[in-house]
C-alpha cells in the first residue's frame, strides 16, 4: 500500500501538526510547573492589578539574560488560557506621556493557581508533575510486556500506597493534592445536598485527611462523619477531629466501619475491576442495615464520549492513562454497572456534577 498518495499536502502537514503537538505537550506541562515555580499567578493576585513584563521581572529579580525566557513564558501561558492580555495606561510620565503598555491579568485557570485560596489547585499540579510521579509514565511500553507487575511497581519500586507510606513527604505532597482536588467538589455538592438529608452517619472510605467528610459535615452539622484510610494515613490527621468527624485507620479490604452511607470519592479508579468489586462487598456489609436510607456515594469520572465535549472527555481519558500506573481505570456507566451487580447491589443513579466528576448513588 502506498501510504499518503493521494493525500494533499496541507493534509498531510496537518497530520505533522498533530504528530507534533501531541511530542511536545509534555512542554505545556513543563511551562504550568514553571509557573507554579515562579509563583507568577500569586504576584499577579498581590500586585492587585494586570502585570507588565517589566513589573514582573522586577518582582522575580530575574537576570537581564533571562528576561526573554520569562516574556516567552507568559506568551505561550497567556496563549494557551492562563492569562490574558491587556492594555494598560501606564501614567508615570503624566498626562501628556501617558503611554499603552500591555500587560498581563489573571484567568478563571491561573486564579485556580494562586497560593493560600480556597480553590487552589496547586498542590495537585505540584504532586502530579513531581518527577517521581510522572517518570512513571515513561515506563508504559516497559509495563504493556511484563506479565505481572504494574507501572508503579515497576517505577516505584512498589505499589503506590507502600511507596508513599515510605516516603513521607511525598505522601504529604499526595494528600495534599487529593486535598485541593476535593475542595473543588464543594463547588458541585451544594447542588446535590438532598443525597445527605436524613442520614445520621457516612464513612469516608479511603478519605485521606478528610476534606470531602469536613465539607459535608459543614453542611450538615448532624451528621456523624467517619474518615476511614489505611493507618498510616489517619495518624497525620486525627489531631484534627471534632465533635462529628473522626478519624479511624483500616484496610478497606477487610473491614469497613459501620454507616448509613459510605462514600467513596477517586478510590474505584485506582483499582482493576477485580479489586473494586472486593471493595463494594466490603461498602456493602458496612452499611448500615437500621436505615433505609442505607446506599452507597461514589464520586468519580465517568466516561461518556458521545455525550461530554472534547475536551472533557480528553481530560477523563488522560486519567485513565494515569490509572495504568496501579492497574485502575476510568469507567462508562456500563463498566460501572457492571461493578455494582457483581458486588451485590440492585440499583444505582447517575447524577453528572459540574465539571469532570459524577455522583452515582448505589443502592443495596
Ligand atoms: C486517590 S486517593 C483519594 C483520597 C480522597 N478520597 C480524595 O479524593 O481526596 C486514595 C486513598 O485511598 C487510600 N487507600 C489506599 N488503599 C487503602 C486501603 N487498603 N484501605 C483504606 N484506604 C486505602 C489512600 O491512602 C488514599 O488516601
Ligand atoms: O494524577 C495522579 C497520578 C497518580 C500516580 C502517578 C504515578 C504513579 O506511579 C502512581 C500514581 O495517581 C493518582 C491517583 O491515585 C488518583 O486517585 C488521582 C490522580 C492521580
Amino acid at each position: 500500500m502506498d501510504l499518503l498518495s493521494g493525500r494533499k499536502s496541507n493534509e498531510i502537514f496537518e497530520g505533522q501538526v498533530h504528530v507534533y503537538k501531541h511530542m511536545y505537550a509534555y512542554l505545556d506541562s513543563m511551562c504550568l510547573k514553571w509557573c507554579i515555580e515562579l509563583e507568577i499567578p500569586t504576584i499577579i493576585y498581590n500586585h492587585e492589578k494586570p502585570i507588565t513584563l517589566h513589573e514582573l521581572i522586577s518582582i522575580l529579580q530575574v537576570p537581564p539574560s533571562k528576561i526573554s525566557g520569562v516574556e516567552r513564558l507568559m506568551r505561550h501561558l497567556s496563549h494557551n488560557g492562563f492569562f490574558d492580555i491587556v492594555t494598560i495606561h501606564d501614567d508615570d510620565g503624566g498626562d501628556e506621556n501617558k503611554e499603552k503598555k500591555e500587560a498581563y491579568a489573571l484567568t478563571i485557570a491561573s486564579e485556580l493557581l494562586v497560593k493560600g485560596t480556597e480553590y487552589c489547585l496547586t498542590p495537585m499540579a505540584k504532586c502530579g508533575l513531581n518527577p517521581l510521579m510522572s517518570s512513571s509514565f515513561n515506563l508504559l511500553g516497559k509495563w504493556t510486556l511484563e506479565k505481572n507487575l504494574t507501572l508503579s511497581e515497576i517505577s516505584l519500586g512498589t505499589n503506590l500506597w507502600d511507596f508513599l507510606s515510605k516516603n513521607p513527604s511525598i505522601l504529604t505532597s499526595f494528600n495534599e493534592s487529593m486535598a485541593s482536588d476535593s475542595q473543588m467538589v464543594k463547588l458541585a455538592l451544594k447542588d446535590h445536598s438532598a443525597v445527605f438529608e436524613g442520614l445520621e452517619s457516612i464513612v469516608d472510605v479511603g478519605g485521606g485527611n478528610g476534606t470531602i467528610s469536613k465539607i459535608i459535615s459543614d453542611m450538615f452539622p448532624k451528621l456523624k462523619c467517619i474518615v476511614f484510610d489505611l493507618p498510616h494515613v489517619v495518624e497525620n490527621f486525627s489531631g484534627t477531629s471534632s465533635n462529628n468527624l473522626s478519624f479511624v485507620g483500616g484496610d478497606m479490604f477487610n473491614y469497613i466501619p459501620e454507616a448509613d452511607v459510605v462514600l467513596l470519592k477517586w478510590i474505584l479508579h485506582d483499582w482493576d475491576d477485580e479489586h473494586c468489586v472486593k471493595i463494594l462487598k466490603k461498602c456493602k456489609d458496612a452499611i448500615s442495615k437500621n436505615t433505609k436510607e442505607g446506599k452507597a456515594i461514589i464520586i468519580d469520572f465517568v466516561i461518556n464520549e458521545k455525550q461530554d465535549e472534547f475536551g472533557l472527555t480528553q481530560m477523563k481519558l488522560r486519567m485513565d492513562i494515569a490509572m495504568t500506573s496501579m492497574n485502575g481505570k476510568e469507567r462508562s456507566e456500563e463498566e460501572f454497572n457492571k461493578l455494582f451487580l457483581e458486588a451485590g447491589f440492585q440499583d444505582y443513579k447517575i447524577f453528572p456534577l459540574t465539571g469532570m466528576y459524577s455522583l452515582i448513588v448505589v443502592y443495596p
